[in-house]
């Protein structure tokens, strides 16, 4: 079959985020700043069946994409005659966004295969529905997230390097979240304050309040995070977790003991292309 596209669907990091509160519909408001690193799915696209179809085999009918383009032919009222074959390389449940920069991906590609039939507000409503990481990937690069995650901003970019320490647990997001409490709630951080503590490189001041959560109940995260500040490194867990990471590249001792522990190492720059 012909291929009509091929295209990288990008992880991110979160650089810092803070729970506002706890929303009437069961999610959080939330302030945190989307950050497109170069660790990539790479997206095939061919004319074909519609199917959805991942290298690490997700049934397609669990598969966040496959919803996203369900509810995308049903707006435009238009069967989807696509085939679309994910080669996956950023692990699932990391904290990383996999799912979610995929549904952003394939809904701009298949949306621009089939015509332009929807704009991108619309594509990015749809993927806000799916999940609320999505509707950064249409944008990448550097952006603040509000609201469950979808009210964006972009800033100017920044580029790092960034080196991610994966523990071999999956975390659930939900499961997480769910251990939110009062405590844990920041109502006073604001964007104002985020975009000044980036601009002045001040990067040991972000804290991911619901990656600390996830520390508590999947220990081997905390693990982690303690390795990277024994080695002298700032050490985020990405979203809920399980990826932590720090800004600067991999050292031989970061290597060795990750190694020893099983987990993966993985050296990554900003993306700034979408
Ligand atoms: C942790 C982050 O990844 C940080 O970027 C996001 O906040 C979560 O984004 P996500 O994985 O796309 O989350 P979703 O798939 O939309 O939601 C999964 C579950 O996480 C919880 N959830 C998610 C986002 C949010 N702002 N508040 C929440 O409480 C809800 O229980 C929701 O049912
Ligand atoms: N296309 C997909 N890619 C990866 N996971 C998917 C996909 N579709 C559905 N899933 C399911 O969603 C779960 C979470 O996926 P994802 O990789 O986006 O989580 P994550 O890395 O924790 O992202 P986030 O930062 O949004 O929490 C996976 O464990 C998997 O079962």
């Amino acid at each position: 079959m012909e291929v009509l596209a091929k295209v990288s669907s990008p992880a991110k990091i979160n650089l810092g985020l803070w729970i506002l509160g706890k929303r009437s519909d069961g999610y959080h408001d939330i302030l945190t700043l989307y950050h497109a690193i170069d660790l990539c799915d790479e997206v095939r696209i061919e004319e074909g069946p519609f199917r959805v179809e991942t290298s690490t085999g997700i049934p397609m009918e669990e598969n966040l994409v496959y919803r996203a383009l369900a509810e995308f032919e049903r707006r435009v009222g238009r069967e989807i005659e696509l085939s679309v074959f994910i080669n996956k390389n950023i692990p699932e449940g990391a904290g990383l966004g996999g799912g979610s920069s995929n549904v952003a991906t394939v809904l701009k590609e298949v949306n621009r295969l089939m015509g332009e039939l929807l704009g991108e507000d619309e594509l990015m409503e749809i993927a806000g529905i799916i999940s609320s990481d999505a509707p950064f990937f249409f944008r990448g690069g550097t952006q603040i997230g509000r609201g469950r995650g979808e009210i964006l901003e972009e800033i100017e970019p920044i580029e790092l390097d960034v080196t991610l320490l994966i523990p071999s647990v999956k975390a659930s997001t939900r499961k997480v979240y769910s251990l939110v409490r009062e405590e844990d709630l920041t109502p006073q951080m604001s964007p104002e304050k985020l975009v000044s503590l980036i601009r002045e490189g001040r990067y040991e001041l972000l804290e991911n309040k619901l990656g600390e959560i996830a520390c508590s109940l999947y220990p081997e995260i905390g693990e982690a995070v303690r390795f990277v500040e024994h080695l002298g490194f700032k050490a985020l867990v990405s979203g809920s977790g399980s990826a932590v990471f720090y800004i600067g590249k991999p050292t031989p001792e970061l290597e060795t003991g990750a190694r020893l522990r099983g987990w993966k190492v993985v050296k990554a720059k900003s993306w700034l292309g979408v």
